[in-house]
């Protein structure tokens, strides 16, 4: 068999991934081919991603690649992902999830968002942490910081702020263990779709042999569980990651929970639910929750931010 080719993106974090997903494959018996590509998400570093705002910035250039036949699967983190592929695409693994919360990292040691003295500046640019963050925390400063990992602690090492959001997961795969002060509750900044995941993206002209080689080599099935279950959610509230939605699943034997819900840019209305069902009807659950958030008030937020975007 010829090597499998895998596309990435070509920041630190999204190589340690593909790298990661390298070295699965070859404990597999497989040989492996890295090809990095830069995205329009990479390039535009002065402009938040939501007033980017066109769908899949950090995959298009990949996708392009995959459907030409230049590569047989790329790797994503699962977060970043539309919940709905364009036409020919799928995801055909997702591996074994990392701690899927966010941390609070900082150089000061005592920076804290629930017990700390003097009022904090925390950078981010994730809609659904800003607007968690006024509604949690309304004394705490916020601003826009875009840019990767190695990049935003460069801009607080320069005093933009104090303290950054981020994934546990990205923190903790580029090694900055030693920076995180707090971390944040899952009840109250519950996690966006796929946070702390990476999926395998590959277009249907895939051999289905090597896809199902490749796919026993990946995929985590309890992962995968949830995932579905996330990812039905966000469909049906036909969103990305830049809308203020979240959603996690947890599997506690053939039952699933999932925790979901959406918060209007302001932080002024939160909306929240759970539900829990056997975990073979994963979809359903996610898109029947889906379904009770919008009518809960869901609807209107998130018209109101389509709105916004139109103006
Ligand atoms: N928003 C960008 C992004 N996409 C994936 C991760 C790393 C975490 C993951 O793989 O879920 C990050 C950084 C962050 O949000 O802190």
């Amino acid at each position: 068999m010829s090597p499998i080719r895998i596309g990435t993106r070509k920041s630190k974090l999204a190589l340690w991934q593909a790298e990661y997903v390298a070295d699965l494959l070859q404990k597999a018996g497989m040989e492996t081919e890295l090809i990095p590509l830069e995205t329009k998400g990479d390039k535009i570093l002065d402009v938040s991603i939501a007033k980017i705002g066109s769908k899949g910035v950090f995959t298009e250039e990949i996708e392009a690649a995959l459907a030409s036949g230049e590569m047989d699967i790329a790797v994503h983190s699962a977060k970043d992902m539309q919940s709905v592929l364009p036409e020919g695409f799928e995801l055909i693994a997702f591996t074994d999830r990392e701690y899927p919360g966010d941390v609070l990292v900082s150089r000061k040691k005592d920076a804290s968002l629930s017990k700390g003295e003097k009022p904090l500046t925390v950078g981010t640019s994730s809609v659904r942490r800003v607007a968690l963050l006024k509604h949690h925390f309304p004394h705490v400063k916020v601003v826009d910081m875009r840019g990767n990992l190695q990049t935003r602690i460069r801009k607080m090492d320069e005093g933009q702020c104090d303290a950054l959001i981020l994934a546990f997961a990205g923190v903790h795969r580029m090694g900055y263990d030693d920076l995180i002060t707090e971390k944040l509750p899952l009840t109250l900044f519950i996690p966006p779709v796929g946070q702390g995941c990476i999926a395998i993206e590959a277009f249907t002209h895939l051999d289905p042999e090597r896809r199902k080689k490749i796919r026993a080599a990946l995929n985590h099935l309890p992962t995968e569980t949830r995932l579905l279950a996330e990812r039905a959610f966000l469909r049906r509230l036909e969103g990305g990651c830049s809308i203020p939605a979240f959603a996690f699943a947890e599997l506690d034997g053939d039952r699933l929970c999932i925790s979901a819900g959406i918060i209007d840019p302001m932080g002024q209305k939160r909306i929240h639910r759970e539900l829990e069902g056997d975990a073979k009807n994963a979809e359903n659950l996610g898109h029947s929750l889906a379904g009770e958030i919008l009518a809960a008030g869901g609807r209107e937020i998130l018209d109101d931010i389509h709105r916004q975007k139109n103006i």
